[in-house]
């Protein structure tokens, strides 16, 4: 039997982030993947033109169709758009006893597009993060989450423990626009660890987050440890990173190994 992955998240129609860099992360990583979509974004490497946010009736229709059918290893959790998007996701979740749930609070695209409206951010905090396994924001979530600025590393901590105080399991500060290494703050609800890897010089950065959150999905549903999951997910991000290439005219998008194992 397959490991198995679900996503729920938004379309991205360039195929370089959301669902579609969800689903091409579980395969890589060997992990069968399944989806719930969210929202349908109209979105090239220069930026998104339209977003439709699916009714909420169709989004926890898919959530029913695939927990009452098929054992689901792990979720991961990317855009959400509403209030009321974050409330049936919430509301699937819990009535299916989903476990393993990796929830990256994706809020503006690289673009600068709202992929969450700014009124949904208490929403998510409410009922999503005390679900979650795992919540991994980047700088501008993580302020976001916690109302100051996060800009250097003792606030990724401070942001961490804010964080899981709101009732995550462990959080993941990510370090991605930070200047120098590409480090990442790892807070468990006792220790910080630092997770650390040479920053690659490449704008090809389209869906890293969510690459790096399927991958740590992944590692989940093929009974990893978190930790473990966390560090093959910065191995993965790192080297999709490094194979970022030229896509269209504007911000290119990561490159997932068909076979990650063989690359
Ligand atoms: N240029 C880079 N070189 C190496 N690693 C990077 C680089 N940029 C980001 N990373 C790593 O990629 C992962 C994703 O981080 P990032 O901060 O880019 O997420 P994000 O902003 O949520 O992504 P997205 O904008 O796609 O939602 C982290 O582990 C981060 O350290
Ligand atoms: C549907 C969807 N989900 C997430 C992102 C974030 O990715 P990025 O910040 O790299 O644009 C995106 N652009 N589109």
């Amino acid at each position: 039997m397959l490991p198995t992955g679900l996503t729920i998240a938004g379309s991205d129609s360039c195929g370089g982030a959301g669902i579609q860099a969800d689903i091409k992360t579980f395969s890589a990583l060997g992990v069968y993947g399944m989806s719930a979509i969210t929202a349908i974004t109209a979105q090239n490497t220069q930026g998104v033109t339209d977003i439709r946010e699916l009714d909420t009736a169709i989004i926890r229709a898919q959530i029913d169709a695939i927990y009452t059918d098929i054992s689901v290893g792990a979720v991961k959790i990317g855009m959400l758009s509403s209030t009321e998007i974050i409330q049936t996701v919430a509301e699937g979740l819990k009535s299916h006893q989903a476990h393993n749930i990796v929830l990256d609070p994706v809020m503006i695209s690289k673009s600068g597009s709202h992929l969450l409206r700014p009124d949904a951010v208490t929403a998510l905090k409410s009922h999503l993060i005390p679900l979650a396994r795992v919540v991994t924001p980047n700088l501008h979530e993580a302020a976001e989450l916690v109302g100051f600025a996060v800009d250097d590393y003792k606030k990724m901590e401070e942001a961490a423990r804010r964080i899981h105080a709101m009732g995550a399991g462990h959080v993941v500060v990510k370090g991605g626009h930070l200047s120098g290494a590409a480090c990442d703050v790892v807070f468990d609800g006792y220790t910080f660890n630092y997770l650390e890897n040479e920053r690659i010089d490449t704008k090809h950065t389209h869906g890293t987050g969510c690459t790096f959150s399927s991958a740590i999905a992944a590692g989940l549903a093929q009974k990893m440890s978190l930790d473990e999951s966390i560090r093959r997910a910065k191995v993965f991000i790192t080297m999709a990173i490094r194979h970022g290439f030229d896509l269209g005219h504007g911000v290119g998008p990561t490159h997932h190994f068909y076979d990650f194992y063989r690359s």
